[in-house]
This record gives C-alpha cells, sequence and structure tokens, in this order.
C-alpha cells in the first residue's frame, strides 16, 4: 500500500480544553461528558495553525456543540478554556480563560454578510473593536483582500458578488472580528467543486497565517475532513450498558492525525483511505 513519511511536529501550549461539557434545552440534555484538548501544533520551518474537524450523523449534536464553543450557548456543566493572550506567560504557561461571545468567529453554512456593506465596509466594521489607528485598518484590509483575491470586488455589496467571493469575505470577517479561532459550520455543504476549493483554500490561507490560529468545522463529507484536518472528533451516541445506542451526543472517538502520520500530506494515500472506512465503521455505530 502507498505510505508517505509523517511530517515533523512539536506540541506546545494547551490552545483549546473542553471539561466535562454538556447542554441542554429545557429538559433535554443534548451533549454530554464533552472532553477535549488540543495544542499548539508547531512544524520546523513554518507557520502552522490547527484544523479540527468534527464529524458525526444528522442530530448528534455538532451545531449545538458549535454554539458553546463560540460561547453563544451556555453550558449546563462544564466549560471552554482557551489562552488569554492578555495576560503575561507565567511560569512558561500562557493564564486560560473562559470562552465568551466574540472569542470565536462564527461561519453559518449561509455564509451571511451584511446587505447594505461593500466588502471593504463590512471587514472595517470586523475590525472595530480593536485599537488599530484608520490608517492600520486600511493597511491590514487592503493587505487581506489582496492575499485573499478579492482586492477587486473591495467595493461590491453582498448580492454582486460570487459564490467563492461571497464565502470568503464571510470567513475573513470573522476572522478579522475574533482573533485566532473560527468555527465554520458545514462550511463544504451545498458547493459546487470550484467552491469547495475556494474555501480549502481560505482554510490555507487563515491556517499559515498566524501560528494560533485554529479552524474547527463540521462536514458530512468524510474524505474531506480526513484530508484537511489535524485532529478528527466523531460526535455521536455512545452504546449503553444494556447495548442499546444512547440518545445524547458525546465524543466518541478522536483522530490524532498528525500522530497517525496522515496531516499536512501532499497525497490522499491508502492510509487515509483506511482512515475514512474506520471513520464511516464507527458512525455507523453511533
Ligand atoms: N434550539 C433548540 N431547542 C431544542 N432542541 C434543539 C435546538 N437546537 C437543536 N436541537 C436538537 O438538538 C439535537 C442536536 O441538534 P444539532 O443541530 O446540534 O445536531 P447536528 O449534529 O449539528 O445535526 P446536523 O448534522 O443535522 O446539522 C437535535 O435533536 C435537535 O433537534
Amino acid at each position: 500500500m502507498e505510505t508517505t513519511a509523517p511530517a515533523a511536529y512539536e506540541q506546545k501550549g494547551v490552545i483549546l480544553h473542553v471539561e466535562n461539557l454538556s447542554v441542554s434545552y429545557g429538559d433535554r440534555v443534548i451533549i454530554r461528558d464533552i472532553n477535549l484538548s488540543e495544542k499548539d501544533t508547531v512544524r520546523p520551518n513554518r507557520q502552522q495553525g490547527q484544523i479540527i474537524a468534527f464529524l458525526g450523523r444528522s442530530g448528534r449534536g455538532k451545531s449545538t456543540l458549535f454554539r458553546a464553543l463560540t460561547g453563544m450557548e451556555k453550558p449546563a456543566t462544564g466549560r471552554v478554556l482557551i489562552p488569554d493572550l492578555s495576560k503575561p506567560v507565567t511560569d512558561g504557561q500562557q493564564p486560560a480563560k473562559q470562552v465568551q461571545e466574540g472569542d470565536v468567529g462564527f461561519v453559518n453554512q449561509k455564509y451571511t454578510l451584511f446587505r447594505h456593506k461593500t466588502v471593504y465596509n463590512t471587514l472595517l466594521f470586523a475590525l472595530r473593536k480593536t485599537t488599530l489607528s484608520k490608517q492600520e485598518k486600511d493597511e491590514k484590509i487592503t493587505q487581506y483582500l489582496n492575499d485573499w483575491g478579492l482586492t477587486n470586488c473591495k467595493d461590491q455589496f453582498p448580492n454582486f458578488l460570487s459564490g467563492g467571493q461571497r464565502q470568503r469575505t464571510a470567513i475573513l470577517e470573522q476572522l478579522l472580528s475574533s482573533g485566532h479561532y473560527m468555527v465554520l459550520d458545514e462550511p463544504f455543504s451545498g458547493l459546487d467543486i470550484g467552491n469547495i476549493e475556494n474555501v480549502k483554500k481560505a482554510f490555507q490561507l487563515i491556517n499559515q497565517s498566524h501560528e494560533l490560529n485554529t479552524i474547527m468545522f463540521s462536514t458530512h463529507d468524510i474524505e474531506l475532513a480526513v484530508e484537511l484536518a489535524d485532529s478528527i472528533y466523531i460526535v455521536g451516541y455512545k452504546q449503553e450498558d444494556n447495548g442499546q445506542t444512547g440518545s445524547v451526543g458525546t465524543i466518541v472517538k478522536h483522530f490524532d492525525l498528525k500522530q497517525m502520520g496522515l496531516a499536512w500530506q501532499e497525497r490522499f494515500t491508502g492510509q487515509h483511505l483506511e482512515c475514512v472506512q474506520e471513520v464511516k465503521n464507527i458512525m455507523l455505530k453511533s
């Protein structure tokens, strides 16, 4: 079988820590006992953010988990911690804080944009909470528009953008307004092959532009998740002691694709396909 050498990397400080998280709507518990921890992945001679995929059958609670990860939904129990970059490092550790609404960008499937704002003004609005001067904001936006291939639509309103331009603007808007973390709920759903490539490219741009940039996304496309992610979590129902399948979502399996030697490979190999098959089997049982 075709295999490739695993890429070298080191793991540094914790960038996302989810502890005993559960979310209920009224009396109904939707997700429970969610525990996960992700560290900053450092690769030699390159800037590398993290890409985390969440897979799971319909209704298992991925969107609910995302709402808790972005601080939009208050957990019934547990907490979500991210590094508090406003505090100095003490004893080699970056202090952590509980995630709050606004810390983590959220991009929905529809790539919603302000109808009455041009691309430039949308991005300017996204930077409103920063301490940058007017000129610094302009320079930053101009650079991003250039890097993301959006310079030509700077003064256009959303209705005049192509699907790809719209996606990139929506992703960029969230990136600028929230800092390093971004959640995308099914960003590939309903896209044609060209726009799938556009979103993949946007992931790459985010990933390579800062060490701490962290993309979390859900998808029903298992191959795409195995191709793009360096960590995959499967959200599903656990088997109860009596052999029945439960009805509360939790993490039923984690795949560390870095450790497995599958992350950041140029080519999709037989080992990737084996992983896809394993993910499918687990999803079918959960
Ligand atoms: N606001 C809400 N009030 C009550 N129940 C809700 C609410 N939002 C979601 N649910 C329920 O929570 C469960 C999980 O839904 P969620 O949207 O998180 O699943 P999902 O894994 O994202 O599904 P899909 O893959 O189909 O998008 C579902 O049974 C859903 O009906």
